[in-house]
């Protein structure tokens, strides 16, 4: 596990050349994995204007729910509101990504685990994270540090022991590139072994 996500540091990690016998050095870290991966699930959000994604993770650095801010199920996103002004707005229907990362959850129990998410959870979301459980939250922005809501989400994790903190990022961007795998040109695949001897076409 190399890297495990206790402290704020990064390992460092160089380039290394792939016709050596040894690991692979520029793997992203743990950190980096998870709060990317919930930046990848803000992209699916349909508000105009704040994506926000979350990952919840447990002690053996396995995913176990993600959620991005959505309408709920049922309330169509072409027909509620995605502005903020006004007495209709997204506020009053938005399910927040932590909220949905935590109804979305695929194990039983969240007892002990982190979440990565975007934007520090406002206070709703806080009760659930404490509720569920969750003993740890890694967030990239604070921009609401001087809501009331967001004075009440620490008050709550400072009270309730859940441990917060913000994740700043070794590198600013992460590109996914779905065209480096050269699918046609793959020296490391094995030839399929035979079966019952037989000859390969
Ligand atoms: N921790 C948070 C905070 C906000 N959200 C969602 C709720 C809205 O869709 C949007 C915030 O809208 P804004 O007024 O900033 O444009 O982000 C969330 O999911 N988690």
């Amino acid at each position: 596990m190399g890297d495990i996500c206790n402290g704020k540091t990064e390992t460092s990690q160089q380039s290394h050349s792939p016709t050596t016998n040894s690991k692979r050095l520029d793997y992203i870290s743990w950190h980096e994995y998870f709060m990317a991966t919930a930046f990848l699930a803000a992209k699916r959000s349909k508000d105009p204007v704040t994506q926000v994604g979350a990952c919840i993770v447990n002690e053996e650095n396995k995913i176990v729910g993600i959620g991005y801010n959505g309408m709920p199920i049922g309330c169509n996103d072409d027909d509620f509101p995605w502005g903020k002004e006004g007495k209709e707005t997204k506020h009053l229907y938005v399910c927040h990504a932590e909220m949905n990362a935590i109804v979305n959850k695929n194990s039983t129990s969240l007892n002990n685990c982190r979440m990565y998410v975007a934007l520090f959870p406002c206070n709703e979301c806080a009760k659930f994270v404490i509720q569920s459980g969750i003993r740890e939250v890694i967030y990239m922005s604070d921009k609401y540090a001087y809501k009331r809501s967001t004075v009440a989400s620490k008050k709550m994790f400072d009270a309730a022991g859940v441990k917060y903190w913000q994740y700043v990022p070794k590198n600013n961007k992460l590109i996914i590139d779905f065209s480096e795998i050269n699918w046609t040109n793959m020296q490391q695949v094995p030839i399929s072994p035979f079966k019952n001897n037989e000859e390969q076409l």
